[in-house]
C-alpha cells in the first residue's frame, strides 16, 4: 500500500487504499487519445455466479472470463471461511489481559484499557482484515459484496493502518444519511474533489453546504425541469443523427463515450447555458472538461498521491495539463457568469418562485436573477459541481442501461413498443415522459443493478451508535449502495434485470418507499438535487434511441467489465452495432383533417400559418382542427430501376404533426438513391404556392436524396390538404442501373 504517513492515509481516497494493486493505464472510450488510470475489474459480474455483466442474464458472457470470475469468487469465499479475514481480537487479548490484571491496580487498568481498545468490553463490530491482494484486481466494491455476505450489514475492514466501516444495512444507511446526518461529513470525498469542486455542493459541509443548497434547489423547479425536456429531446436527436450515419456506414459505435458527450452537452446548457456541442466535435473546452474529470477519477484510484508531493506536483506534465485545463474552465465560467450578469441586469422579468428566462433557462441565470450574493469563486465551484455531478452519472446510467438491453431483448421489445405508442415520431413533451412508464421502470431497474456511484462516502464527526455498535469520531464509512441494491434477502432474483419488479401503476421507487433498501439518488438532506432532471433525461434519451434503432453488442467487442471511477465505467467501452429499426408496412391513409380558422367553413377559408411549436405544445389553434397524424404512402417499386428490390418499411415521419411544418426523416434504409415525390392532390387557396421542400440545400419535389437526410416541407395558407408523401427507394444502386 502506498500511503506512507498517517496524514497521507487519512487523506487517502477509498480506492487508493482498497484497490491500488493492479491499476493500469488504458485508453478511455473517447477517441481523443486521452488516457486515464482506472482499476481493472477482472470479474465482470456482481458476485452472482451468473451473467457477464452482473445482471443475471447469463447470456453473451465470455466463458474464460466467467471461469476466472468464478474462481476468484470461490477463492475469496474460501479465504473468508478459513477465518483469514476475521480479526481475532478478544481471543488473544483475553489471556494477555488476565496476565496484566494479576499485576495489581496498574495492571488492572492496563488490562481494562486493552480490553476496551480491542472491543472486548461491549459489542464489537465484526472485523475483516486482510492483505490487499485479496481485493485488488477488481473494482473495489465487488469484493465488498462477498465480505458483506460473510460479515453482515456492518463490518470493519482493516488494511494496515487504515480501517473503514462498510455499511450494507438499510436501517444503518438510513440512520447515517437521514436520521443523524448531522453527525457525518463527506470526509475523504471532499478531500479528493477539493481541487475541482472547491466548496461546491457535493464536497461542502456545514454552513456553506446549508446556504448553497438553499440557493440551488429552488433553481430546479418544475417549470425548469419541464423546459429541459426539449433540451433532452434535441440533444438525443443529435445523437440519433450520429448513430444514423454510423448505421449507414456500417460502423460499430462506442456508446459509453457517446453517452458521455450527450450528457455533457445537456448539462452545459442546463447549468450555464453553454453549448459544448461535444457530439459534433472536440474543442479545447471539451478536452479541458475531460482532463479535469479524468484527474478526479485518477485521484480516487491512484496508489500514490503524486499531486501532493511538493516538487513533483509543479513539474509533472500531467499536473501542468490539469492546471491548464482548470484555468481554461474557470476562465470560461467567469465569462459566462459575466455575460449572464449583464443579461439579468438588462432583462425586465420579475423574480418569482418559478422564475425562468425562456432564452436562457439555466441554473446560473436563476441564481443570478435570484440575487444570490456569492463570490464568483463560489458560483464557479457550484457550477463545476453540477457539471460533474450531472454529467458522468447520467452517462453511466445510459451506458449500463443499453448494456442490459442488449442482454435482454424481451425488455428491449417492450421498450420499443412503448416508445412507438407514446412518442410516435414526435420529440417528447413532459406529458409523453409521464406516459413512458415502462421506460422509467427500466431506468429504475438499471439504477438498482448499477448504482452511480456504487458507494456513498461519509466520515463520523461525532460518536454514534451504528447497528448497536458504538463508533468513535473520525470513522471513514462506505455505504455500499451496490450491496443494498443486490442484497439477496431483500430482492427476489437480486442479480436479474427485471424492470417488471416495479409495477407500472405503482409509485416511482425511491429511498423512502423502499425504506433505504433502494437509494439511487441517496437520501436525507444530501439527496441528489438533480434526481428528477436525471430521470427525465435518461428516460427521454432511452426512448428516443430505441424508437429509432436496435442495439446489439458488436461482434468481437471486448467483454464488458467494470472499473471504478467516480461512477462505474466499462473497462474498454461499450461497443455496439446499431441498426435502424424496420417498421411494419404502413397502410396508406389519404384522409386528412382540415385546417381552417373558421370551423364552420373548413373548405374554403384561409388559415393562418400555424407554428409547429404551438402545435407541439398542444395549444388550441383557435378552432382549427389539429391533425393527429401524418398521411403518407409509399411505393414498393422503384420507378427509377423499375422493379429493383425496395425496402417499403424504410422510412419514418417525424413530428410535429401536419400543420405548418412537417418534417420527414428519411431513415431505416440503406439508401443509395431515393426519390421524394410530392403527390397532389394538394388543394391550395387561390394561387398560393404549393409546398416548398427545404433542407440544407433545398429538396425539391422529385429530388433524389442520398444517404440519411432530413426533408422539411413548409406550406402556407392552406385550407385543405390531401397529401401523399412518397418515397421511392432503392437499396441496391448497381442493380438499378
Ligand atoms: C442519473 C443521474 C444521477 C445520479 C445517479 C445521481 C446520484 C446522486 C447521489 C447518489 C447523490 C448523493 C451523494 C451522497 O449522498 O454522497 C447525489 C448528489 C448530488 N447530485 Fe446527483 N445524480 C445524478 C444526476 C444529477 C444531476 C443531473 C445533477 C445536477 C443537475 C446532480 C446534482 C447533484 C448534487 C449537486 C448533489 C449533492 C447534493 C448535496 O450534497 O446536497 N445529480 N447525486
Amino acid at each position: 500500500m502506498a500511503a506512507t504517513s498517517s496524514a497521507a492515509a487519512a487523506a487517502a481516497p477509498p480506492c487508493r487504499l482498497l484497490g491500488s494493486g493492479q491499476a493500469h493505464l488504458r485508453l478511455p472510450p473517447a477517441a481523443s487519445g486521452r488516457r486515464r488510470l482506472l482499476l481493472r475489474c477482472a470479474a465482470s459480474g456482481g458476485n452472482n455466479g451468473k451473467g457477464g455483466g452482473g445482471d443475471g442474464s447469463g447470456s453473451g458472457s465470455d466463458p474464460v472470463l466467467e471461469e476466472r470470475r468464478r474462481r476468484r469468487q470461490a477463492e475469496l469465499a474460501a479465504r473468508i471461511a478459513s477465518g483469514e479475514f476475521t480479526a481475532q481480537g478478544p481471543a488473544w487479548i483475553a489471556p494477555l489481559a488476565a496476565g496484566l490484571a494479576k499485576l495489581g491496580p496498574p495492571g488492572e487498568l492496563a488490562a481494562a484499557l486493552l480490553t476496551k481498545v480491542a472491543g472486548g468490553g461491549g459489542p464489537e463490530i465484526p472485523q475483516a482484515v486482510g492483505s490487499m491482494s485479496a481485493v485488488t484486481g477488481q473494482a473495489f466494491f465487488i469484493p465488498l459484496y462477498d465480505l458483506f455476505l460473510a460479515y453482515g450489514g456492518i463490518f470493519r475492514l482493516n488494511f494496515g493502518p487504515k480501517s473503514f466501516l462498510i455499511v450494507s444495512d438499510p436501517a444503518i444507511a438510513k440512520h447515517i444519511l437521514r436520521d443523524n446526518s448531522k453527525a457525518y461529513s463527506k470526509g475523504i470525498l471532499a478531500e479528493i474533489l477539493e481541487f475541482v469542486m472547491g466548496t461546491g455542493l457535493i464536497p461542502a459541509d456545514g454552513d456553506i453546504w446549508r446556504v448553497r443548497r438553499r440557493a440551488i434547489v429552488p433553481a430546479m423547479h418544475q417549470k425548469y425541469v419541464t423546459a429541459m425536456i426539449s433540451l433532452f429531446g434535441e440533444a438525443s436527436n443529435r445523437l440519433c443523427q450520429k448513430l444514423d450515419k454510423a448505421a449507414s456506414d456500417g460502423e460499430d459505435v462506442e456508446m459509453e463515450s457517446l453517452f458521455s458527450r450527450l450528457t455533457l452537452d445537456v448539462i452545459g446548457k442546463a447549468v450555464f447555458n453553454y453549448d459544448f456541442d461535444s457530439l459534433s466535435y472536440d474543442n479545447g473546452i471539451v478536452e479541458a472538461v475531460y482532463v479535469t474529470l479524468r484527474e478526479a477519477e485518477m485521484r480516487s484510484t491512484s496508489p500514490i498521491p503524486t499531486w501532493e508531493i511538493p516538487i513533483w506536483k509543479d513539474i509533472s506534465p500531467r499536473q501542468k495539463k490539469v492546471n491548464e485545463a482548470l484555468a481554461l474552465i474557470n476562465k470560461t465560467l467567469d465569462e459566462l457568469i459575466d455575460i449572464c450578469k449583464r443579461l439579468v441586469e438588462e432583462e425586465d422579468l420579475q423574480f418569482h418562485e418559478e422564475y425562468m428566462n425562456e432564452q436562457d433557462p439555466s441554473i446560473l441565470h436563476f441564481l443570478l436573477a435570484s440575487g444570490d450574493d456569492v463570490s464568483s469563486k463560489q458560483l464557479r465551484d457550484d457550477l463545476m459541481t453540477m457539471l460533474i455531478a450531472g454529467h458522468e452519472t447520467s452517462a453511466a446510467v445510459l451506458t449500463w442501461t443499453f448494456y442490459l438491453l442488449s442482454k435482454y431483448p424481451n425488455v428491449m421489445a417492450k421498450l420499443q413498443d412503448e416508445a412507438d405508442t407514446v412518442l410516435g415520431d414526435r420529440l417528447p413533451t413532459i406529458e409523453d415522459v409521464k406516459k413512458l412508464k415502462y421506460t422509467t421502470r427500466v431506468i429504475n431497474e438499471s439504477l438498482r443493478l448499477y448504482p452511480q456511484p456504487p458507494v456513498l462516502i461519509r466520515r463520523s464527526i461525532e460518536e454514534d451508535m451504528l447497528g448497536g455498535y458504538p463508533i468513535g469520531r473520525g470513522e471513514d464509512i462506505f455505504i455500499s449502495v451496490w450491496n443494498l441494491h443486490r442484497c439477496p434477502k431483500h430482492w427476489d432474483g437480486a442479480d436479474v434485470f427485471n424492470p417488471e419488479r416495479w409495477p407500472l401503476d405503482g409509485p416511482n421507487p425511491n429511498e423512502t418507499n423502499q425504506n433505504f433498501s433502494y437509494l439511487p439518488f441517496g437520501g436525507g438532506p444530501r439527496k441528489c438535487v438533480g434526481d428528477m432532471f436525471a430521470t427525465f433525461e435518461t428516460v427521454v434519451a432511452t426512448a428516443m434511441l430505441v424508437r429509432r434503432f436496435d442495439f446489439q453488442m458488436a461482434p468481437g467487442a471486448p467483454p464488458v467489465e467494470m472499473t471504478t471511477g467516480a461512477t462505474i465505467h466499462t473497462t474498454e467501452g461499450l461497443k455496439m452495432t446499431v441498426t435502424r429499426r424496420t417498421k411494419p408496412p404502413v397502410i396508406p391513409n389519404l384522409e386528412m383533417k382540415v385546417i381552417s380558422d373558421s370551423p364552420g367553413n373548413m373548405s374554403s377559408t384561409t388559415s393562418m400559418p400555424v407554428s409547429a411549436a404551438s402545435i407541439a405544445s398542444g395549444e388550441d389553434q383557435q378552432g382549427q382542427i389539429v391533425p393527429e397524424a401524418f398521411i403518407y404512402s409509399e411505393l414498393d417499386t422503384c420507378v427509377y430501376c423499375q422493379g429493383a428490390e425496395v425496402d417499403t418499411n424504410a422510412w419514418e415521419v417525424l413530428a410535429p404533426p401536419m400543420t405548418a411544418t412537417a418534417q420527414i426523416l428519411l431513415v431505416d434504409f440503406d439508401l443509395i438513391h431515393a426519390q421524394i415525390f410530392f403527390n397532389t392532390p394538394l388543394v391550395l387557396d387561390s394561387d398560393l404556392r404549393a409546398a416548398e421542400w427545404d433542407r440544407a440545400g433545398d429538396v425539391a419535389r422529385g429530388d433524389w436524396l442520398a444517404g440519411f437526410s432530413w426533408a422539411q416541407v413548409t406550406w402556407q395558407w392552406i385550407s385543405r390538404i390531401t397529401l401523399t408523401f412518397g418515397l421511392v427507394l432503392s437499396t441496391d444502386r448497381p442493380a438499378c442501373r
